[in-house]
């Protein structure tokens, strides 16, 4: 579905992926992760194609080579800030119908965009505007303009951040329940406890490279060693590895 293969990317001078090459298929969630710096967002970007990069490719065709209508048909991307603005919360969802819009918006438009807010319980803000929201609800938003473009991708950067615990399950829930219906997930995150709940898979990175990638079988307390520099004691609760930093 998507793929880098040897994926470099400079910030003028500096390389800070050096290397990557990583193919992700339909239906997988995959955990991105590693220390501030790695290079996860940036890793994000050149596969939305936000970043111009060689290298990245979907469905067999470099992203380069995608129009962006086409693209954003295929993949989302929701960012790791978003700033408010004076749109309703509604109108901003709408705007994830763009790709498929003419100049006003179908029945199917709109039923898209309510079934998004619906999927992250926001319809209560629809007519709200987004400086009028907590960031919490603003992240929601983004998600679910995200959701209303109808990827096959979803790309999303740290979507967790803002959200209180209940929050964060609920859209790690709604992750894994896009992913069994055969969308392809790919999150940048810190909290590795959540990762390791909901994900299926998981890439660590450092440094610009790939130290990591697979499932559970993955982990080992040598790994967070090296990839965090921290020592921690791989556990088990209800089934699910947990990790408590030493
Ligand atoms: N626009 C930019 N211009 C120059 N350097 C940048 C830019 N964006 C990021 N960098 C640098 O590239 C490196 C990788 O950044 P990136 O945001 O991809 O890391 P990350 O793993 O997502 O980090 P974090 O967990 O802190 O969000 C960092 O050293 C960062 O300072």
């Amino acid at each position: 579905m998507i793929e880098t293969r040897n994926l470099r990317f400079s910030y003028g001078e500096r390389e800070v992926l050096r290397g990557i090459s990583l193919e992700v298929g339909e239906g997988e969630f995959v955990a991105i992760l590693g220390p501030n710096g790695a290079g996860k967002s940036t890793l994000l970007k050149c596969l939305a194609g936000i970043l111009r990069c060689e290298g990245v490719f979907l469905k067999d065709r470099s992203v380069r080579d995608y129009s962006p209508k086409e693209l954003s048909r295929v993949l989302a991307y929701v960012p790791q800030r978003v700033e408010p603005g004076f749109l309703t919360v509604f109108d901003t969802v709408l705007l994830g119908r763009r790709p498929y819009m003419g100049l006003t918006p179908s029945e199917k438009d709109l039923e898209v965009v309510e079934e998004a807010l619906k999927r992250l319980g926001i319809e209560e803000l629809a007519l709200k505007r987004t400086n009028e929201i907590s960031g919490g609800e603003l992240q929601k938003v983004s998600i679910a303009r995200a959701l209303a473009q109808e990827p096959e991708i979803l790309l999303m950067d740290e979507p967790t951040n803002n959200l209180d615990l209940k929050s964060q399950l609920e859209v790690m829930r709604l992750a894994r329940e896009l992913a069994k219906g055969g969308k392809t997930v790919i999150m940048v995150m810190h909290d590795v406890n959540l990762a390791l709940r909901f994900a299926r898979r998981f890439v660590f990175m450092k440094d610009g490279r790939k130290i990591a990638d697979g499932g559970l079988e993955v982990l080992s307390e040598k790994l967070f060693e090296e990839v965090y520099g921290v020592r921690v004691e791989i556990g088990e609760i209800r089934g699910v590895p947990v990790i408590v930093p030493l």
